[in-house]
């Protein structure tokens, strides 16, 4: 797929920064964060949790191998040195087992940092896709990419920026904040050793400057790296607008609006920046202070403890190194700090799409296995119109039925259509029917090959299967004829966005052959020749026909010639059903010829 429709842009009203919300929504997205945030948690320790589990792990082990590697060569070489001074201790003294110890840590550290890369970096890629797939599913729920198909832009944002901005909560937050906290124990307890208060002090100060600057430091984040996030957005939109729609903007004298919009947008995001950098420059500074309180009190205290003799030179460098070492794990939380504001931002914007699809309703099938779909009293709104589109609409499609809907532009032929696909849902009445497959009026076809652009109706079929179906849809030869010897098969040739490089007649007989893979008993037929000159239309109609044996078929449509498939013909009007006919009735004839002719 390519970059979604421009939409036509606009320099954000001053005062209301481009993606703000209004406070009461808001309130409302901060008041369900923690259960959104459970939900996406749950998703990734259900999905993932030994490997989380042991890369957090791994990645503890790695920062205490650091502290101890650097405590022991601290210890080792002041008291190498002290042995070195007199010949009968630096014979006695065993350089050995310190300096195997040594690169034991040295090459273990090595091998859990890799480890851990690993380990966390491929557990969080497994959840993110299976979090891509979910949101997928997600947004094809009726309803929901309808209202997206009204801000393309948005999709492609949830699914790419969004899902990826997630990865911060294990990569940037969790694990690093686990590695910490092991290090605040490590070194609390072999400080401790040293001397009790001592131990318990720097403890507390490890955890105190630790996790509060980094706490301190989201907090104050959290409004700049929302700004950011809804800024990179707005600016990668209008950049596509701008591109995609050049000739628009230059035509309709908007290029020089666009432009300022543009820019705009990129001055807002440059001040969102800043604001971060500002932030992180001070938890660098804050990060550089807490370790310098703590290394010097660390030196006076040890400096106490070796002058009264409770401590000797080798210990008392190992305790500053310990201390020197303990508070670096917790300034990796820097990062996740900064980016604490866009995760929960995507948090609160996927979660309502991560539902479990396999809780969805599924719509009833009616009682009689030669019915395929039944209407009763049924009445249709589209989400957020102030009246249905129409009400107390009853129908009852036979299998294997032909019937066409006609009516004026705007009677509710689409929306009848889409309520049988399950695009949408009753508002009052009982809606039952099997399975169905719609072709809308546009034809939906994607910048691919072939082969992807079928199997968007049957992942699983082989190409066998496919080409049964572009057989039947008499495409067998246009396909041939589009292959190179350089494919593997001729399903491997590509297509163009919108089905660029093939006649209209030729994309609305590659729709069919899609409906085709799906097998349903009902095709909805929207329109299925409008924009087809006469003879394309024939040709296509009548593959439409062939392919449908055996289906019931509802087509809505003007056209003489598409209604002319049917058995019977029902007006709709305004929203209600007011007339019908069947073949062979002089109403069925009459109400033909007031259709437009080809
Ligand atoms: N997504 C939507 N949201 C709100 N109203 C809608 C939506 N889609 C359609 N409508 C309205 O519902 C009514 C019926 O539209 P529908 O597309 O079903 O008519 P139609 O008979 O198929 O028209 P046409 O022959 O022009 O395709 C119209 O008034 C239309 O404006």
């Amino acid at each position: 797929m390519t970059a979604p429709a421009p939409t036509t842009p606009r320099p954000a009203p001053p005062g209301n920064p481009a993606g703000s919300r209004s406070p009461a929504l808001q309130r409302s997205l901060s008041r369900s964060l923690p259960r959104s945030l459970g939900a996406v948690l749950k998703l990734f320790w259900t999905g993932q949790r030994n490997h989380l589990l042991l890369g957090a792990a791994l990645a503890a082990f790695t920062v205490l191998a650091g502290i101890a590697l650097l405590g022991l060569s601290g210890w080792f070489i002041t008291a190498t040195a002290i042995a070195g001074l007199s010949a009968a201790t630096a014979l006695a003294f065993d350089v050995f087992a310190p300096s195997a110890g040594i690169r034991f840590l040295a090459l273990t550290r090595t091998a859990a940092r890799y480890g851990e890369r690993l380990v966390t970096h491929d557990a969080t890629f497994a959840v993110l896709a299976a979090l891509r797939e979910r949101a997928f599913r997600g947004w094809a729920q009726p309803g929901a990419a309808r209202r997206l198909l009204l801000r393309p832009a948005r999709l492609l944002f949830r699914l790419t920026s969004d899902i990826d901005a997630l990865d911060s909560l294990y990569l940037r937050i969790l694990v690093p904040a686990a590695a910490a906290l092991g290090a605040a124990l490590a070194a609390g307890v072999s400080l401790g050793l040293v001397n009790g208060w001592f131990g318990l002090l720097a403890g507390l100060w490890l955890l105190l400057a630790g996790l509060g600057v980094p706490a301190l430091a989201a907090r104050r984040a959290l409004t700049p790296s929302r700004r950011r996030s809804s800024g990179l957005e707005t600016l990668r939109q209008r950049i596509i607008d701008l591109t995609a729609g050049q000739t628009d903007l230059v035509m309709t004298g908007r290029m020089a609006a666009a432009q300022a919009g543009l820019a705009a947008a990129d001055a807002r995001l440059a001040d969102a920046d800043n604001a971060l950098n500002r932030i992180e420059a001070r938890v660098t500074a804050a990060f550089s202070v807490a370790t310098a309180l703590l290394l010097t009190a660390a030196l006076l205290t040890v400096a106490a403890l070796a002058e009264s003799g409770a401590i000797g030179a080798p210990v008392a460098a190992m305790a500053v190194l310990v201390a020197l070492a303990a508070l670096e794990p917790f300034a990796a939380l820097r990062r996740g700090a900064m980016e604490l504001g866009r995760a929960l931002l995507a948090v609160g914007r996927l979660a309502p799409r991560l539902v479990d699809q396999s809780a969805a309703p599924v719509r009833q099938a009616p009682a009689d296995d030669q019915v395929v779909a039944t209407l009763r009293q049924v009445s249709v709104r589209h989400p957020g119109a102030a009246r249905p589109v129409f009400a107390d609409v009853d129908l009852t499609v036979g299998a294997g039925e032909r019937i066409a809907i006609i009516g004026a532009s705007g009677a509710g032929k689409s929306t009848l259509l889409a309520l049988l696909a399950g695009e949408l849902e009753a508002t009052t009445g009982e809606v039952r029917n099997r399975p169905a497959s719609l072709l809308t009026q546009r034809t939906e076809l994607f910048q691919d090959s072939w082969r992807g652009n079928l199997q968007l109706a049957a992942p699983q079929a082989n190409d066998a299967t496919l080409m049964a179906a572009l057989t039947a849809a008499s495409l067998d030869d246009v396909i041939r004829g589009r292959s190179t010897g350089a494919m593997t098969s001729p399903l491997d040739a590509p297509l163009g966005e919108g089905g660029a490089g093939l006649s209209g007649g030729q994309g609305r007989r590659l729709a069919l052959a899609r409906l085709l893979l799906r097998d349903a008993p009902l095709w909805l037929l929207d329109e299925p020749t409008e924009a087809l000159d006469a003879a394309t239309a024939r040709d296509v109609l009548g593959c439409a026909a062939r392919l449908a044996e055996g289906r019931a078929v509802v087509i809505a449509t003007h056209l003489r010639r598409e209604a002319d498939l049917a058995d019977r013909l029902l007006v709709m009007n305004h929203g209600r059903l007011t007339a019908e006919a069947r073949r062979g009735e002089p109403a069925f004839d009459v109400l033909l010829a007031g259709l437009r002719p080809d």
